[in-house]
């Protein structure tokens, strides 16, 4: 059982600060890293995992630190992001290469070719590989000198339903085996299906840490913005500005609608129909307007 302490740190590269002043421990069980792009997740991560420095702080596993620590190394799996692989080599040749850097032989690479349930294919040259079969060899490598923390950048990145759903399974169990896997995402439905705990990072901060019901309900409790056309906006906005569950509404001349923004949102969504039909107006077009992830992210740093 291994648990992972980032104390207090942040990594900055030139004037950008890719990761700012961040605290947060995790422990054995499937943690999903939740952020829009170019929040920090990757940054962490290779420092998570002892690739990269912190410019401050300290990253520790079981007390350890992880930067230049090659006792450490051998508890760590890291699943990079990127696509490059070699793809002139066999998926067991690129599995016991890896081995071999390990001082492993082939019966690991076996092992963890098994796990990953990629022996079928293990003779195939990786060019023939799918997405997904790129993404078990990548894992099987990461696995060969079984470690108790396994990291995961973006491991569903362009994969297909199917395949998906088979990697889930394996981090599941990999989860309910005791080891301590953090895997990163920009999708919230993502790691709620895989992850018991999830920590949110928006623009290199720490926004956000729970389960998912909390951080769902964060997310749905915001107040929520609305783009109303109707057959009589004015008349419409005099209804709704009279009821709490709505805490501004403007009307936009050059859009032809209404911008409202609604505190109470099961209220203002079962309201706006009923003050619609009593007043006998027409509503056209009910859109939320900020419903992007970014928005919903920064509503959680501004919280
Ligand atoms: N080596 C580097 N040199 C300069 N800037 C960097 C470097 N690595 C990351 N950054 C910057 O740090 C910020 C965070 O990047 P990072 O890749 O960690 O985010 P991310 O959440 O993983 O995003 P994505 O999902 O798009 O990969 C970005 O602004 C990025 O441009």
């Amino acid at each position: 059982m291994s648990t992972l302490t980032i104390d207090h740190v942040s990594r900055w590269f030139g004037n950008v600060v890719a990761v700012n002043d961040i605290t947060m421990t995790i422990g054995p069980g499937v943690t999903g890293l939740l952020g829009p792009n170019g929040a920090g997740k990757s940054t962490l991560i290779n420092m998570m995992g002892g690739f990269l420095a912190p410019s401050t702080g300290t990253v520790t596993l079981d007390g350890e630190p992880t930067w230049r620590n090659e006792k450490i190394y051998k508890q760590i799996g890291i699943v990079p992001e990127r696509e490059a692989m070699y793809d002139f080599l066999t998926g067991r040749e690129f599995v016991v290469a890896n081995a071999e850097l390990h001082g492993l032989g082939d019966k690991a690479a076996h092992r963890a070719l098994a796990t990953v349930e990629m022996e079928y294919a293990q003779d195939r040259k990786i060019s023939t590989y799918s997405k997904g079969m790129r993404q078990r060899v990548k894992m099987a490598s990461a696995l060969v000198h079984n470690p108790s923390l396994l990291l995961l950048d973006e491991p569903f990145n362009g994969m297909d339903p199917r395949q998906r759903m088979q990697l889930m399974d394996l981090l599941r169990r990999m989860g309910d085996e005791g080891r301590t896997v953090l895997f990163s995402s920009h999708i919230l439905e993502e790691v709620e299906q895989l992850a018991s705990h999830i920590e949110v990072i928006v623009a290199g901060r720490h926004a956000a840490s729970g389960d998912f019901r909390r951080i769902r309900r964060l997310m749905t409790d915001r107040p929520h913005r609305y783009l109303v056309r109707s057959s009589d906006d004015r008349a419409l906005a005099a209804a709704l500005i009279a009821d709490p569950s709505t805490s501004g509404i403007e009307v936009d001349l050059q859009e032809g609608a209404l911008r409202i923004q609604a505190v109470d949102f099961p209220r203002f969504t079962a309201l706006l129909p009923r003050l619609a039909r009593d007043h006998g107006i027409r509503l056209l077009t009910v859109s939320p307007s900020d419903e992007s992830l970014e928005s919903v992210f920064s509503y959680l740093v501004a919280a």
